[in-house]
Formats: C-alpha cells, structure tokens, sequence
C-alpha cells in the first residue's frame, strides 16, 4: 500500500499540485488521467521518490518514502519514465538486465542467475529476435517495449508507469497494458499509470484519479468517474458517453467542433 498524504507541490515557487491526499491500495491498477501539464508527472514522481514534495509525505508500506535506502525502494517500486529509455549502444538484452541491479553486489553480480527472468520479460514483449540488436537502433516502439521488459524484471511490488503506451500502435498498446494487467493479477502487484487515452484507462484501472487545478477533481471506478460533464469541465471537450458492449466500462465518443479554447 502506497499513501499520498497532503502532497504539496511548487515548482519555481508555482504551485503544481495541492494537498493531494489518496492511499493506493496493494493489487488494485489505478490511472491518473487529467489534462496536459496538469501535474501527472509530478505526482507520480512524488510517489516514486524521485521528487519531494513541498509538504506533505509518502508513505509506503506504513514507512515514509524517504526512509528507505536506494537499492531497498528499487527493489519496492519500479517506474517507467515518461519517453521510455533514451537511446544507447546497450543491447536490449543488456538493458532489460539492468533492471536487475537492486539484486546485484558491488561486481554486478546476483545469487540466483537472472537470465530466465530476462528471457522471459523479453518474450512477453515480443523482444527476443531483437535482443542483441543495441537501443539506438530501435523504434520508439520497440524501446518503449525494452523499457517495459526491464521494469518487469525488477520484480518490484508497486509499478509506477508514465504514459506507457507512448509510441506503441493499438496492437501493441492493447497487447502491452495485457501484459501488465495479467502480470499485475498474477502477482497482486499494485499499477499506477498516468494515461491520456480515456478509453484504455476505462477498460484496464480499477480506479480512476482526475487531476484538475492542482488537486483530485475525482476518484473512483471509471463508471463512476467518466462522465460527459467531467470531460467537459476538466478538458473543456465535448464528448458523448456510451457503455462498452462487451466490457460494460464506459467508452468516449469525442464530438468534433466541440472543443473549449485553449487554456
Ligand atoms: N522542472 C520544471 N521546471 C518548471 N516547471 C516544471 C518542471 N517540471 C514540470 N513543470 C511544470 O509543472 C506542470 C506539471 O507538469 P507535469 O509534467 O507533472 O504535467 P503532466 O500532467 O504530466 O503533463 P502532460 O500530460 O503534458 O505530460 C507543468 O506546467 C510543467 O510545465
């Protein structure tokens, strides 16, 4: 279990996100939606540790956040950064391994050989033709999957996602929040992915988190959350709501000309 308590955040002395409160339960996938610059990010990087809030804390597993030791908290959560992994000369098998490193001694080296744990990741991600080839000479895509595998590997019991299906086609969108999702329920890990697609975010979150003007607009199951009058006061779009036929989660239908302008 993960709690946001009070989270207050300024950035350049602007104020980004203002006593956020919510506890994320362990085995649950949550999606944090709201519009552009909105403060996703920030929020998730909160949770992760990787910034502080300006007041405010996060505990994790009844301790605070900043308690833990580097290797201890990576070996707790692991996060997908928003634009996946940057290009490199490292193979993605390589790459994927590194995600072993809370595992590792000062040699790199781990107790149990972790080369069917990278196997495995790679061949969820449809990775293992490719796993020789180095980073630098993949799709956006591709990477993008790479940088899923080496989250996977981590074997961490929280998973922090940011905008994970950037660069993928729908096949491929589809076949990666599948993976997470199935992976997630196998293992009652907990997901938190901050998502721009309403739709994707409908059929795979058990539980939605608006952002709006700094602070949670809503929170609950997406058939409480997703209406036509939130999308039009937190988007400033106009949409119309229909009932997913086989999944019975809401699905938006955006409505042309129907926009407010821009904020
Ligand atoms: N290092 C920084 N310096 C100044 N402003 C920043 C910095 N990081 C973020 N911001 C600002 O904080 C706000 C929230 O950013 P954040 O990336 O959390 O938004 P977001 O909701 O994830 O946006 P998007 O949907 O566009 O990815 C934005 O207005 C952004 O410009």
């Amino acid at each position: 279990m993960i709690e946001a308590k009070h989270l207050t955040k300024r950035i350049h002395n602007r104020l980004i996100l203002s006593n956020v409160t919510h506890t994320f339960q362990t085995g649950r996938f949550y999606g944090i939606i709201g519009p552009n610059g909105v403060g996703k990010s920030t929020l998730l990087q909160l949770l992760s540790g990787a910034a502080k809030p300006t007041s405010g804390e996060v505990m994790l597993a009844g301790k605070p956040l900043d308690s833990y030791a580097a290797k201890q908290l990576a070996r707790k959560l692991a996060v997908l950064q928003q634009g996946g992994l940057p290009p490199a000369a490292f193979t993605v098998r390589e790459v994927v391994g590194m995600g072993r490193y809370p595992y590792q001694n000062w040699f790199g080296d781990e107790k149990n050989d972790p080369a069917v744990l990278v196997d495995r990741a790679l061949e969820a991600m449809g990775l293992t033709a490719l796993q020789n080839r180095p980073l630098e000479r993949l799709s956006g895509g591709e990477r993008q999957r790479a940088a899923l595998a080496k989250v996977m590997v981590q074997e961490a019991e929280l998973i922090l996602l940011d905008e994970p299906t950037t660069y993928l086609d729908i096949g491929y969108q589809i076949h990666l929040l599948d993976t997470v999702q199935a992976w997630q329920r196998e293992r009652e890990l907990t997901v938190i992915a901050v998502l721009h697609d309403l739709n994707l975010a409908a059929l795979y979150c058990d539980q939605l988190l608006v952002l709006h003007e700094g602070g949670l607009a809503a929170s609950g199951p997406p058939k409480e959350v997703l209406n036509e009058s939130l999308i039009r006061s937190v988007y400033g779009a106009s949409a119309t709501i229909v009932v997913h036929p086989a999944t019975g989660v809401p699905q938006i239908l955006l409505q042309p000309g129907g926009a407010a302008p821009l904020r």
